[in-house]
């Protein structure tokens, strides 16, 4: 049987006041790390109604990263094994996160085909880690196409977000952690008006190929990116 749908609005009173102190909390844990961001292209963040979002996703440390450039009106996507994570997990329920089951593909769509309705009406972008799991080795995973089916089916642009690799200031195998510069770049959109799910495919490679590219540059690897393209 499919699991019940949990999505609370980001819209609700609830959600936006966890938002926000999450995001200010989250926000002062760099100084403890010894992590600098450094950010360009927020301007992109700056569409009309609602977007999906889609970045790198690295490890934990992304959660700093995210809430830097945060829009204020974004909810996140995550596996649904976040929810019974204690405190953890009722407070990133409240802030509003959409938990999906990744182990069931036709609940993670029906859920996913619900938050295209609702976002549209209740104007909000919605944050997806397409490679649906965490992957610290300076390279991405094919990503998942869930993201792109959801821009498809309410025909709002998608915005890539890229964050450097970490590899060189964090590896948890090697006991490696130490201060470093991360760097971020919010794309310009890519918009998906007129297409249908049999752009999906194509949409999808689309933003692979220039998040990988981003993702080499700003890691200081360029020439890989055109290397395996
Ligand atoms: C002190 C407290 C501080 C708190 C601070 C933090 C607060 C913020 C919290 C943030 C939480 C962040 C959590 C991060 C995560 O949990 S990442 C892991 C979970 N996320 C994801 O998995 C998202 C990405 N995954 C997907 O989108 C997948 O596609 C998924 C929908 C899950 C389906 O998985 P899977 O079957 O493995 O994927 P495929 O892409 O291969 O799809 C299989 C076929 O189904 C088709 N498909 C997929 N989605 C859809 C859809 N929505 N509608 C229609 N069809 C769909 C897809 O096309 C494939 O078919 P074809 O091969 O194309 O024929
Ligand atoms: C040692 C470094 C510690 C750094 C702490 C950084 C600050 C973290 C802030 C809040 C902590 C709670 C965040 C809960 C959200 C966890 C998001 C996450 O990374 O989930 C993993 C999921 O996507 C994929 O899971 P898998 O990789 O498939 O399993």
């Amino acid at each position: 049987m499919a699991d019940p749908v949990t999505f609370l609005p980001c819209c609700s009173l609830t959600a936006l006041f966890f938002c926000r102190i999450i995001k200010t909390v989250v926000k002062t844990f760099k100084y403890f790390f010894g992590l600098r961001f450094e950010v360009k292209g927020l301007e992109n963040f700056k569409v009309e109604g609602p977007a999906i979002i889609v970045s790198n996703h690295q490890s934990i440390l992304d959660m700093m990263g995210l809430m830097e450039v945060l829009p204020d009106d974004c909810v996140q996507v995550g596996k649904k094994e976040l929810m019974y994570t204690g405190s953890v997990g009722l407070i990133i329920y409240l802030g509003g996160v959409i938990f999906i089951n990744r182990k069931s593909t036709t609940s993670a769509k029906m859920v996913m085909a619900e938050v295209a309705k609702t976002m549209t009406t209740e104007n909000v972008k919605v944050w997806v880690y397409p490679e649906g799991t965490r992957n610290c080795t300076g390279d991405l995973l094919p990503f998942k196409k869930g993201a792109f089916h959801l821009a498809v089916q309410a025909q709002v642009p998608v915005i890539p977000v890229v964050y450097s690799s970490f590899t060189t200031f964090y590896n948890p195998k090697k006991n490696l952690f130490t201060s470093g510069k991360i760097k971020v770049e919010v794309l310009p959109p890519i918009e998906t008006k007129g297409l249908t799910s049999d752009d999906v495919s194509d949409l999808t490679d689309r933003c692979f190929r220039t998040m990988r590219e981003t993702l080499f540059r700003l890691s200081g690897r360029p020439s890989e990116a055109k290397d395996s393209s």
